[in-house]
């Protein structure tokens, strides 16, 4: 494992992505950063995240044989390594929302943002970015639903410490995906999975409500699978659904 530590950077992706392009990067590259201006999050969402408080980062990983197909799987070992890491430090009540949000106290603690290197219609490398809250002690009001390990365990962590622990965690995750261990990876994920068989209300992206259960995701496409009350089961993918 390598770290960059920079003190400031737009993205911690795209910092990685381009430093890609011009350099040979051994697997498990890191880079982490005190401070990011422009922090990207999923479906073209902004990261915002406290200067020096938080952890901010990516990972380089490369792959020989990695079908683009498979990406469920890799979201599957990124969200369970950061969920395995979080438990090993008795953070309380801790889930995974699809597709990677990294709950405690059905608050958000962890984002996950992976972006890939294709060749053709296989993955080459991908870059994992990682928002982790850590030491923050409160978040705007229009964030109601995110928080700090520090609000919920009511003490400060080493971001250092935190960060080696993870990529320990990672890198035992990826190596079962290069092993191909699909369906113990699947299997951990779902078991971890925020509201999994749980009757549950969402609403679409047309404002329509129903009644159903998570069972799964289709590790195909990624979709989340829900079964409705009349037991058929819908696909949906990001964005087009979420709990009412
Ligand atoms: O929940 C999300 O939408 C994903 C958030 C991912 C944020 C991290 S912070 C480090 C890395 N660099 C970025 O620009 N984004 C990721």
């Amino acid at each position: 494992m390598r770290i960059i530590k920079l003190n400031a950077t737009a993205s911690t992706n795209s910092f990685l992505k381009d430093l890609s392009v011009t350099t040979k990067l051994e697997d498990f590259t890191v880079v982490v950063t005190d401070e990011q201006s422009s922090g990207r999050g999923q479906m073209n969402t902004v990261w915002l995240s406290e200067s020096h408080k938080n952890l901010m980062f990516s990972v380089f990983v490369s792959f020989d044989n990695f079908d683009i197909q498979k990406q469920t799987y890799l979201n599957f070992g990124v969200a369970v390594a950061m969920f395995d890491m979080l438990n090993s430090l008795n953070v309380p009540r801790l889930s995974v929302k699809w597709p990677n949000d990294i709950l405690s106290e059905k608050k958000k603690v962890c984002g996950v943002l992976i972006e890939n290197i294709l060749k053709g219609r296989m993955i080459s490398a991908s870059i994992i970015g990682i928002g982790l809250n850590v030491n923050q002690d409160s978040f705007p009001d229009y964030l109601p639903d995110a928080a700090s390990l520090k609000m919920i365990l009511a003490k400060e962590f080493n971001l250092k410490v935190l960060l080696n622990k993870f990529i320990e965690k990672l890198e035992y995750y990826i190596n079962l995906l290069k092993n191909e261990d699909y369906d113990l990876l699947e299997e951990l994920y779902l078991n971890v999975l925020h509201k999994k068989n749980i009757p549950s209300m969402f609403r679409t992206t047309e404002d329509v409500l129903f009644m159903g259960k998570i069972i799964g995701v289709n590790t195909s496409n990624g979709k989340l699978q829900i079964e409705l009350s009349d037991e058929t089961v819908k696909e949906f993918a990001l964005k087009e659904v979420s709990f009412a």
